[in-house]
């Protein structure tokens, strides 16, 4: 760099269900002084509002058809992620077991994902420092350019006993296959499934801390700051 400025740098992580992915991206945007997008959480509010406002979320095209309506806010402050669906706060409704198993069927709606790539391809466009944006398609669809891609894996066990052990007295193995299940749907859906871009470094996480991750991360991201 010539002016001694810090170019914005995007970063996008993907990977399946309990990887890791929102523990070790928020961590990197914190150190690194980066934005933070959690774009699991745009598709949950938008699940919450069809939900919410009596959308059969068996039908595709009720789906398609409501699918402009919410006005969906992320805040991208990675130590108070927020997220607002018509001015109200749903951080903790979308996280219910309600919304968690409809979330694959809404998320697999091309006009749902038209609408919810255009918005966090908003957000990044205009985060000064640069961002740190997880989901399942951030590498291969929504940013594609992303300075560094990574993609978390872990074994379903290692997954279900990380989920088993927030969700606390949750049984290990319906855990595990409620997160098979979910992977399934995401990775086989038509529109923008669930991948490994070509060129995303893949962390395997099942036998490393989260400390370990987060170091691994950072590095990447400070070895490409480097080279810009
Ligand atoms: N390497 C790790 N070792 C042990 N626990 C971990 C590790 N990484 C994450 N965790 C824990 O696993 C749980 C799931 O992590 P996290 O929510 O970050 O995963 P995720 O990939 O974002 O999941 P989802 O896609 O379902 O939102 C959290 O309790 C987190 O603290
Ligand atoms: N880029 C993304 C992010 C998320 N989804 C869908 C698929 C997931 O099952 C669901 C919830 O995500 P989580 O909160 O578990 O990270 O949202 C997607 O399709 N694309």
């Amino acid at each position: 760099m010539e002016n001694g400025a810090a170019q914005p740098v995007i970063v996008a992580i993907d990977g399946p269900s309990g990887t890791g992915k929102s523990s070790t991206s928020k961590a990197v945007a914190s150190q690194l002084g980066l934005s933070y997008l959690d774009t699991g959480a745009q598709y949950r509010a938008i699940t919450w509002w069809m939900v919410n406002n009596g959308i059969d979320t068996d039908d595709p095209s009720a789906i398609a058809a409501a699918a402009g309506k919410p006005d969906i806010v992320s805040g991208t402050d990675p130590s108070n992620p927020t997220i607002t669906v018509d001015g109200a706060d749903v951080a903790a409704p979308i996280r219910t077991q309600e919304v968690t198993s409809k979330v694959s069927a809404v998320s697999a709606v091309a006009e749902v994902r038209a609408r919810i790539t255009e918005l966090q391809r908003s957000i990044a466009a205009t985060a000064e420092q640069g961002i740190v944006v997880e989901g399942r398609d951030i590498g291969t669809t929504v940013l594609p350019d992303a300075d560094l891609k990574i993609f978390l894996t872990a074994s379903p066990e290692a997954r279900a006993a990380r989920r088993s052990g927030e969700l606390k007295g949750a049984d290990v193995n319906a855990t595990r296959e409620a997160l098979i299940k979910r992977d399934a749907a995401d990775s086989t859906r038509k529109t923008s499934p669930l991948a490994k871009a070509d060129d995303a470094v893949e962390v395997d996480t099942t036998e490393l801390t989260l400390a370990q991750v987060i170091e691994c991360v950072v590095t990447l991201v400070e070895e490409k700051r480097a080279a810009k």
